[in-house]
């Protein structure tokens, strides 16, 4: 007497016996359906079986459409070798992370230039307008540059990526910026800063032949401190906001990489940049449009009236400063996961070591944009922000003769320059 499990799921090898004997068959049959009500009940529930099946079938294969669709394919990987091609001798084959973001698609630019390869990835989150980021996209699309979209906690693609180009330099800008919208959603901060990047040194680690990584810390990594200027070797133990605090765990994760695997490790630690093609959600670009629109700009104040300062530092100096960490960073040493001996892990500052107070900053943009701004000042609230920042610059001028050469007047003409052709205003009513 076969039993019922046998029944219900006849197909399992070798333990249905096929009886080829009509009479058997009948017989067989007869055994199974005893009666007519127990054949229709059995009818239900293999067309309610079948049509379960069939569904599941078509949600797979429609999720598939939708990553394929995104990215892979021969075609694909054709796009991906060509953009990551190096067309210089001793030249790199660099993955940008954040490659449609501002620091990103800057210097993604300067690397193709100069004949490196570049395959860019960005989520293109809405964190800010993302027609900007499309458009930066654009440029870099018209120089060969491929952005995949897609996001670091994408295990799958960043594998993809790796099996298709054997990078040489990982440059990961991708991250989530902005030290006040940490208290509004802390959530996204933990995602990328923390999560996409173990997710992308995971891969990194396993890779063969490793990539060397240089990567976006941060001058807000200084939190706390008063040493001026703040050098390498201060407290950074003080993190004034949850975005500082992330950026501050990379360098800790990052090291944690260097060390069991090998992987060489450049952190940099940029001090408020800015620029033409810069992030709408930072001061000096949202007090342009601001002032543009005739709106109210709000200042912040520190304690005892002091005003805040940051040591702005111009995106060109930046861009060198980031060719010049991935042309010394050194060579990863491990493979397939395993370490093989000791890897460079660096820290640097990158900024211009001259902080300017925030109501200059606004006297600035007001002679160049010929406008008076409607300013209302206000007490620093308790959002993250620190009084001033002050970079020391000696180690990475010492390493890598990284030199800032432009002033915030001269930043700031330019960024207004590029603000007003963009958005459509008329760059010759502009000093
Ligand atoms: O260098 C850094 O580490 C950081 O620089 C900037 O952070 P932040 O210096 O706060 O830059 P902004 O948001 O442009 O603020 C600049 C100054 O303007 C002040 N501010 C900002 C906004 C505002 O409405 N009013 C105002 O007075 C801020 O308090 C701050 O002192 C970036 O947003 C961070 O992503 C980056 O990591």
């Amino acid at each position: 007497m076969p039993s019922l499990e046998d029944e219900l799921f006849p197909s399992t090898p070798g333990k249905f016996k096929i009886d080829r004997g009509h009479t058997n068959m009948n017989r067989q049959f007869q055994r199974c359906f005893a009666s007519t009500s127990t054949m229709f009940l059995w009818a239900l529930f293999l067309i309610a079986l079948t049509a379960s099946y069939l569904s599941f079938q078509s949600f797979v294969d429609s999720g598939n459409r939708y990553i394929t669709a995104s990215w892979g394919g021969i075609q694909w990987e054709k796009q991906i070798r060509n953009s990551a091609h190096i067309q210089r001798p001793a030249g790199m084959s660099v993955l940008v992370t954040g490659a449609a973001g501002f620091v990103g698609s800057h210097v993604s630019l300067a690397l193709k230039k100069r004949g490196d390869g570049v395959v860019g990835l960005d989520n293109f989150n809405n964190y800010y307008d993302p027609s900007l980021k499309k458009a930066r996209e654009s440029l870099l699309n018209r120089q060969g540059i491929v952005v995949v979209e897609g996001d670091l906690n994408d295990a799958a693609l960043l594998a993809k990526l790796f099996d298709v180009v054997a990078f040489t330099h990982v440059l990961h800008l991708a991250a989530q910026a902005g030290v006040r919208y940490a208290m509004e959603n802390p959530g996204s901060y933990v995602h990328s800063n923390v999560a996409g990047l173990v997710s992308l040194l995971e891969i990194c680690k396993s890779a063969d032949p490793q990539p060397a990584i240089v990567w976006a810390s941060s001058s807000s990594v200084y939190g706390l401190n008063e040493n001026a200027p703040f050098s390498e070797s201060d407290r950074t133990d003080r993190p004034a906001s949850l975005y500082a605090a992330t950026k501050k765990a990379g360098e800790e994760i990052t090291h944690t990489y260097n060390h069991i695997y090998g992987l060489s490790i450049t952190g940099l630690r940029f001090f408020t940049v800015y620029g033409p093609w810069g992030r709408p959600d930072m001061a000096y670009f949202s007090f342009t449009r601001n002032i543009l629109q005739g709106k109210t700009i709000t200042i912040y104040r520190g304690k005892n009236k002091a005003d805040l300062a940051r040591d702005f530092t111009y995106i060109d100096d930046i861009v060198k400063g980031c060719l010049g960490s991935l042309d010394t960073s050194g060579e990863s040493t491990g493979s397939g996961g395993k370490k093989r001996g000791p890897a460079p892990y660096r820290n640097f500052n990158l900024g211009n070591t001259s902080p300017v107070k925030v109501p200059t900053l606004v006297n600035i943009l007001e002679k160049h944009l010929r406008m008076k701004a409607k300013r209302k000042i206000v007490e620093m609230p308790g959002n993250g922000d620190v009084p001033f920042t002050h970079a020391n610059i000696s180690l990475a001028q010492r390493e890598f003769g990284y030199k800032p050469t432009t002033d915030l007047q001269t930043g700031l003409k330019k960024f207004v320059r590029w603000y007003l052709s963009y958005y459509g205003y008329n760059p010759k009513d502009v000093q």
